[in-house]
């Protein structure tokens, strides 16, 4: 770990701040899950994906990189496993069916993020913890997050201010230390899980804007850039 995240360490009082808010996070978060049927989950799914589509509509986007959710997450399709074992994805398809590039993300094992052209279902293979990811055969690199026009970036929680919790694996404070200034990142939660702010760290970077689902499209005071 380089000089620049020694102030991070594991038992300080904005790790232990995070830890918890992450925790609360997540059993809320499936407790809230468990208590919706399939149909009620896709509803809200489909209400999610329509408003990121029509936002990056009204800003004219092409590209983007984006992710597939799974589990509990905002924008998943819920339902039994497929009989091919495929996932099944709303948010990359959605997205490429609007003309839209997409990239997906590959986890390594540093926990960076590697990054391919999604190119439809039928490519994505296993990856660790459950994901489904692209052919790691087909990745363009670290630095291939640049291109993408709009950062889609998954979180836990995200405050009016920007502020960002994620799974904690730092995959995305990694990925997003290389993307440039100007480019918009586009948290999707839940409805509930906009809060006033979360804790944060020298190595967060503010998202600027947010997506749930019935919220719609919501810039956020971070926000230093317009398309
Ligand atoms: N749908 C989706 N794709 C994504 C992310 C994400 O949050 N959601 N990522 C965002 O970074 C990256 C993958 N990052 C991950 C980082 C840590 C763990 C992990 O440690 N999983 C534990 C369970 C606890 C947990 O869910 O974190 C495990 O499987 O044992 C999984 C994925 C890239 N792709
Ligand atoms: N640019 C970076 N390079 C290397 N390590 C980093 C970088 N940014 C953050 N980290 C490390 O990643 C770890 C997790 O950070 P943090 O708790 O902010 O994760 P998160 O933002 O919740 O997760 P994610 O980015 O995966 O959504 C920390 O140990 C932090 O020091």
């Amino acid at each position: 770990m380089s000089a620049t995240y020694a102030s991070a360490s594991p038992d300080g009082p904005v790790r232990s701040a995070k830890a918890s808010l992450r925790a609360a996070r997540r059993s809320a978060r499936a407790a809230r899950f468990g208590s919706l049927s399939p149909a009620e989950v896709a509803v809200e799914s489909r209400r999610l994906v329509a408003h990121l589509l029509a936002g990056l509509n009204e800003r004219g986007v092409w590209s983007v990189a984006a992710y597939l959710p799974v589990g509990s997450e905002p924008g998943v399709v819920p339902g039994p496993p497929t009989l091919s074992g495929a996932p099944r994805v709303g948010l990359p398809d959605a997205l490429r069916e609007a003309g839209i590039g997409v990239l997906l993300p590959l986890m390594r094992p540093d926990r960076d993020l590697d990054w391919a052209p999604y190119e439809g279902r039928e490519s994505l293979v296993r990856g660790p913890h459950d994901l489904w990811e692209p052919d790691p055969a087909s990745t363009l690199g670290v630095d291939a997050v640049r291109s993408a026009d709009v950062v889609v970036v998954p979180a836990l929680a995200v405050g009016r201010d920007g502020s960002r919790l994620g799974r904690g694996a730092g995959c995305y404070d990694r990925a997003l230390a290389r993307v440039a200034p100007a480019t918009p990142l586009v948290a999707l939660v839940y409805d509930d899980e906009l809060l006033d702010a979360v804790p944060t760290e020298p190595h967060d970077r503010p998202v600027t804007d947010v997506v749930t689902p019935t919220g719609g499209w919501l810039p956020l005071s971070s926000r230093g850039h317009h398309l």
